[in-house]
């Protein structure tokens, strides 16, 4: 395991921080002209693209010149002024400055348009995971991941709505080989960066009887098959009603024990999941003492470039049930 400077953890944990708070100002004010429909029919709005300009900045401006595979794409932005005015003020609140042009912003966007290079080091980026979450008012995350060599080695995830047992919202999860940590959203040091001080260690929960356990899945039925989930929970012999969460949170909620199984079962033949969509998420729950594999029980393996083309679905756990969760998604999947 490589270990990853504490420089490198400041910056990935600010650069988090401020297009979370960016972003959950704005999610309450979108009015319909800020949302756009991307060439593959999936929604983007102006705080996705403001969150990809804010990370790949403050990467920029803390690390210098690294490569960032963000999910965005200045080109669809280009042809849209409407856009660039919105998506201009919510950087320039993200970053702290004012006078953020147009120019500026397709800069900063494309900062995080790199490839993916099979054996290098960079960095993956979901600025707005679970955008129809976004969109919808509830639960959204961004996610990001440094991978080395096809390995995931760090990864940050910030959840701006998510609930926590205090009554209080918003939560920033960090895994490193160390451990997993949980930081609140709004530093009540004033900081933006890492406040040791602050973070509180996190482990998957420690539930052993696998009929009490509780399982998240999407909240969108054509991302994840809700009627198999249902399925494999009854041969479980869970009870409990699933946990449907947007986004990435629902990789944060296996890894502080907020349910102890995340289901994501294909919906299409032909849909291959993105490494954006998984690498920070599934390298908390690891570090917090969990297990993440596809459904067939095969470690996600991000050495293809952009796509997880050689796995299917996604299957994280507590680490102790896995095996039985597998048996019985094998069985409901015929696989
Ligand atoms: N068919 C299909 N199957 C699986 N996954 C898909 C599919 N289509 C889209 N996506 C990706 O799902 C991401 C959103 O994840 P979730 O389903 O967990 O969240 S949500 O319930 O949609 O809010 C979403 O990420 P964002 O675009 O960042 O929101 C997509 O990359
Ligand atoms: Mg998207
Ligand atoms: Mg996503
Ligand atoms: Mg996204």
């Amino acid at each position: 395991m490589s270990s990853i400077s504490p420089a490198t953890v400041d910056a990935a944990v600010r650069a988090v921080r401020r297009a979370a708070i960016a972003t959950r100002w704005a999610q309450g004010r979108l009015v319909s002209g800020n949302t756009l429909t991307k060439s593959d029919d999936s929604p983007v709005t102006v705080a996705d693209f403001a969150a990809q300009a804010i990370v790949c900045n403050t990467l920029a401006e803390e690390l210098g010149d690294v490569a960032v595979v963000g999910e965005e794409t200045p080109d669809d932005l280009v042809d849209r002024p409407d856009l660039l005015d919105g998506v201009a003020s919510l950087v320039a609140m993200g970053v702290g400055t004012s006078n953020v042009t147009a120019t500026d912003v397709i800069e900063a966007v494309g900062r995080g348009a790199s490839d993916a290079p099979r054996d290098g080091t960079y960095w993956t980026l979901d600025p707005i995971d679970g955008t129809k979450g976004f969109v919808r008012g509830d639960q959204y995350a961004i996610a990001l991941a440094l991978i080395e060599g096809g390995r995931v080695v760090f990864g940050v995830l910030g959840c701006p709505n998510l609930p926590n047992p205090d009554g209080t919202r918003g939560a920033l999860l960090v895994g490193s080989g160390e451990g997993a940590v949980m930081y609140p959203l709004d530093d009540a040091a004033g900081g933006d960066g890492v406040s040791a001080s602050e973070g509180r260690p996190i482990r998957v929960d420690a539930a052993a009887v696998l009929s009490e356990a509780r399982f998240c899945e999407s909240v969108e039925s054509g991302h994840s098959d809700q009627t198999h989930s249902v399925a494999i929970a009854q041969r479980l012999g869970i009870t409990a009603e699933p946990y449907r969460i947007d986004s990435q949170c629902k990789y944060a909620a296996v890894a502080r024990g907020d349910a102890s199984i995340y289901l994501r079962l294909p919906t299409r033949a032909d849909y291959v999941e993105k490494i954006w969509d998984h690498a920070a998420g599934k390298f908390v729950v690891e570090c917090a003492g969990g297990v993440v594999t596809d459904v067939a029980g095969a470690p996600l393996d991000f050495s293809h470039g952009k796509l997880l083309q050689a796995n299917r679905g996604v299957v994280a756990t507590n680490g102790r049930f896995h095996e039985q969760v597998l048996d019985a998604v094998g069985a409901v999947l015929d696989l």
